[in-house]
C-alpha cells in the first residue's frame, strides 16, 4: 500500500488511442519528466501493484497499459475467456494507491487496427485459424483483417520453457512490447519475474535493438500460502487452488535442497514433478536453467532458476524460483 503523504492525486488519465498516448508522452518529456511503462493485460492484483510501486522509484510519471494482446494467443488458447474488468481495475488502483497511483492508464481499443482512428474493437470471434505466420505459426491477429505481418523474435531465448508449448507466445509478446514502446516512448519498463522468460526476452530485445529503455524486474508477489499471484488464478476452483499450491511448495523445497548441497538437477526436477502430479496437476515443464541464457543445466554449480508450468483443470499456471549458490 502506498504511504506517501499529501493530497490525493486526481484520477489517472485514460487514453485509448495511440496518437493521444504519444502526444501525452512527448509533452511530458518536453517538460523533462521521465516515464515508466508497466505493461499488463489487466485484471489487476497485488503483483501488478508491486510493479507500479517499483515504477515510482524509477521515474517521475507512470503509464499503466491494460491490453489483452491477441498476438500472443494461439487460436486454441484462452483469449476469449481471459479475465477482464476495466472498471473494477480502476477501482482497485484507486484503493491500492490513494495518494500516488499511475498518471495514465493506456487502454487501447485495438493495437492491430491500422485503419482510421484505431477504434475497431477486436472480438474473440475474430480469432480463428485462417492464416499462418512465417514459420507456419498462427496467432489471433492473423485473421486476414488487419494485415499485420511484422514480428519481433528473440530467437534463442524464446525456444525453451513456455516457448515450447506456446510457439507463437513470445513473438506476440515481443512485438506488442515494441509497439507499446513506440507509442508510449518510456524511459523505463517494469516487468515481473513471475514471467521470468518474458522478462529475459524483453531485456535481450532491448539490448539487441538498442531501445533507449531501462528494464526493471520486480520480484514475485505471492499469497500468504505461497501461491504466485496471477490473473488466471480466478479460474481455479477452491479445490484446484489447494492443489496448485504444490507448485510453490515443491519449488521451495527444491530450492532449499539445492542451496543445502543437492547438486543433481535431475533429482530436484523429479521431486517437483512428483509433487505436482500427486496433487493432481499436469506438468507442462519443470526445468532448471541458467538465469541469463535460460539453457537447461544438469548440475547446480551456479545461479540458476527453476521454472515450472503446470495445468490444474483448465488453468495453466507458471512459477519459478531462483537458486543462488
Ligand atoms: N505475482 C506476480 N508478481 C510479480 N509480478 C507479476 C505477478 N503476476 C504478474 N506479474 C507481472 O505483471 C505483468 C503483467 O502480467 P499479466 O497482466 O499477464 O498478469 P498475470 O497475473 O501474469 O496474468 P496471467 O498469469 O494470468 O497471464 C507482467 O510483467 C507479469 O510478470
Ligand atoms: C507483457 C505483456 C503485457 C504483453 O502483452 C503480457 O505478456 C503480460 O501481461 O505479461
Ligand atoms: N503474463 C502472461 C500472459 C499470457 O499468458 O498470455
Amino acid at each position: 500500500m502506498e504511504k506517501e503523504e499529501g493530497h490525493p492525486r486526481p484520477d489517472p488519465l485514460i487514453i485509448r488511442d495511440k496518437a493521444t498516448m504519444r502526444r501525452w508522452s512527448r509533452s511530458m518529456r518536453a517538460q523533462s519528466k521521465t516515464i515508466s511503462l508497466v505493461p499488463t493485460m489487466g485484471y489487476l492484483h497485488q503483483g501488478h501493484f508491486s510493479l507500479i510501486t517499483q515504477a515510482h522509484t524509477h521515474s517521475d510519471l507512470t503509464v499503466l497499459s491494460i491490453y489483452i494482446n491477441p498476438a500472443q494467443f494461439a487460436p486454441s488458447e484462452d483469449l476469449s475467456t481471459y479475465p477482464s474488468d476495466f472498471h473494477a481495475d480502476l477501482d482497485k488502483l484507486k484503493k491500492a494507491f490513494p495518494r500516488r497511483g499511475v498518471d495514465v492508464v493506456f487502454y487501447p481499443y485495438d493495437l492491430y487496427d491500422y485503419g482510421e482512428g484505431g477504434r475497431r474493437r477486436r472480438r474473440s470471434s475474430d480469432c480463428f485459424n485462417s492464416g499462418s505466420g512465417g514459420n507456419g505459426v498462427v496467432s489471433c491477429v492473423e485473421d486476414g483483417k488487419s494485415g499485420h505481418e511484422t514480428w519481433v523474435r528473440v530467437e534463442g531465448l524464446e525456444r525453451g520453457l513456455c516457448g515450447k508449448s506456446r510457439p507463437i507466445f513470445f513473438r506476440g509478446v515481443a512485438t506488442v512490447v515494441v509497439k507499446l514502446f513506440n507509442v508510449v516512448e518510456p524511459d523505463v519498463a517494469v516487468l515481473g519475474k513471475k514471467d521470468y522468460q518474458q522478462w529475459r526476452i524483453i531485456c535481450r530485445m532491448v539490448r539487441d535493438l538498442d531501445f533507449p529503455v531501462t528494464v526493471i524486474a520486480s520480484e514475485i508477489v505471492r499469497e500468504s500460502d505461497g501461491l504466485a499471484l496471477s490473473s488466471r488464478n480466478v479460474y481455479l476452483s477452491p479445490e484446484e487452488r489447494k492443489k496448485a499450491l504444490s507448485i510453490s511448495s515443491s519449488l521451495s523445497r527444491a530450492k532449499l535442497a539445492a542451496e543445502n548441497g543437492q547438486q543433481s538437477c535431475r533429482e530436484l526436477k523429479i521431486s517437483v514433478v512428483q509433487s505436482i502430479i500427486e496433487a493432481g496437476g499436469k506438468v507442462d515443464y519443470a526445468e532448471i536453467v541458467d538465469q541469463d541464457t535460460l539453457e537447461v543445466v544438469d548440475v547446480v554449480d551456479r545461479s540458476l532458476v527453476f521454472c515450472v508450468a503446470a495445468w490444474f483443470g483448465k488453468v495453466r499456471l507458471i512459477d519459478n524460483m531462483e537458486i543462488d549458490v
